[in-house]
């Protein structure tokens, strides 16, 4: 029996979700490429494959198709916008995740974003190292305002990380209620709001959620961060809320595509991270785990194991 392991960086720090595959006498084989797959590289490195630990490649129709043993995806993750679940309900393909394992390390990642959009620390860094010794006045991020899109397991952490630094926070969610913040509909979260952070799921309906004009009713010389999904947000209108000053500037973790080569980075007041929202080492190491363990438990409920 053979699974692949798409997910990258996987048992850099820890063997022990290897070991777990050894004992049950399952193979595997791991992403070669260190990167996020294409459909037909995915296509390629599941052939034979029972199962998936899965990072963020597109899992469609085509490549189910294209692959009829496949029985289990596992995604080492959280999102589970790369996977078509209608069509692996369809094939009888059993979908799992690891709900959990992200949550601090994303939360943590907001609020370094946070205190460094406040204080400008990697512009001053990429300054100084170029020769350039300038003091940037930055703000304080107590007392500022921020709002929440998505209040589920991220954005609640992010709310509790946030508020004892005296951040004011309210947000907005379709489904989640959270009684200890006030929640706004999005119209008046984004004219509140100083910092907007986004948290929430990203399903195939929901792309671009925030428009050119989402942004422009934020307030002048507000902040955007971004570590949910990059399609949630049209990058051309973030581009031009930034380089005409509307937006005193963004943090942004993910993208439409990846890796990302467009025109933010040729802004000073963005911060760029290539999708490291949960790139903590014991997060990781809990996601890896959980994910064999959830695949090895999808395979014996699906009976193949
Ligand atoms: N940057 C990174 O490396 C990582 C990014 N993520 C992203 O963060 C997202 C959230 O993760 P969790 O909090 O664990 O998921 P979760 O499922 O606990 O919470 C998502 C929340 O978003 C809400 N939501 C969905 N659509 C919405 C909309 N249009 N407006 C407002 N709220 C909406 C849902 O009702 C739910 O409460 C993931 O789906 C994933 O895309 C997760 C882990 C790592
Ligand atoms: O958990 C998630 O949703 C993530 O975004 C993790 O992304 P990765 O699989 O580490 O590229």
């Amino acid at each position: 029996m053979k699974i692949a392991i798409t997910t990258s960086s996987f048992a850099r720090f820890s063997e022990a979700p290897l070991q777990l595959l050894r004992q049950e006498h399952i193979d595997y084989v791991l992403n070669p490429l260190g990167r996020k797959l294409t459909e037909n590289e995915t296509i390629d490195l599941l052939q034979d494959c029972v199962a998936v630990a899965a990072g963020t490649e597109p899992l469609t129709a085509r490549v189910m198709d294209a692959l009829p043993g496949l029985k289990v995806i596992s995604r080492c993750g959280t999102g589970m916008d790369n996977v078509d679940m209608e069509a692996a309900r369809a094939r009888g393909i059993a979908v799992r995740n690891t709900p959990d394992g992200p949550t601090q390390a994303v939360a943590e990642l907001t609020l370094g974003l946070a205190l460094d959009l406040m204080r400008q620390v990697s512009r001053m860094d990429r300054e100084l190292r170029s020769g350039v010794w300038k003091k940037r006045m930055g703000n304080l991020l107590g007392g500022k305002r921020l709002g929440i899109v998505g209040m589920g397991r991220i954005g609640r952490a992010v709310a509790d990380i946030f508020t004892p630094l005296g951040v004011q926070v309210a947000f907005n969610d379709p489904v989640s209620c959270c009684g200890d913040y006030p929640c706004m509909p999005v119209e008046e979260l984004l004219g509140w709001a100083d910092i907007l952070s986004l948290h929430c799921s990203m399903t195939g309906g929901e792309c671009s959620l925030f428009t050119a004009e989402h942004l422009r009713r934020m307030k002048r010389g507000s902040w955007v961060i971004n570590v949910a999904r990059g399609g949630l947000i049209d990058e051309q209108a973030l581009y031009e809320a930034l380089a005409d000053g509307h937006l005193a500037g963004a943090a942004v973790d993910v993208f439409g595509n990846e890796p990302y080569t467009g025109p933010l980075s040729s802004l000073d007041n963005v911060i760029l991270t290539p999708h490291i929202g949960s790139y903590a080492k014991e997060a990781r190491i809990r996601m890896e785990t959980d994910t064999i363990a959830n695949l090895i438990d999808a395979l014996r409920a699906a009976g193949v194991k």
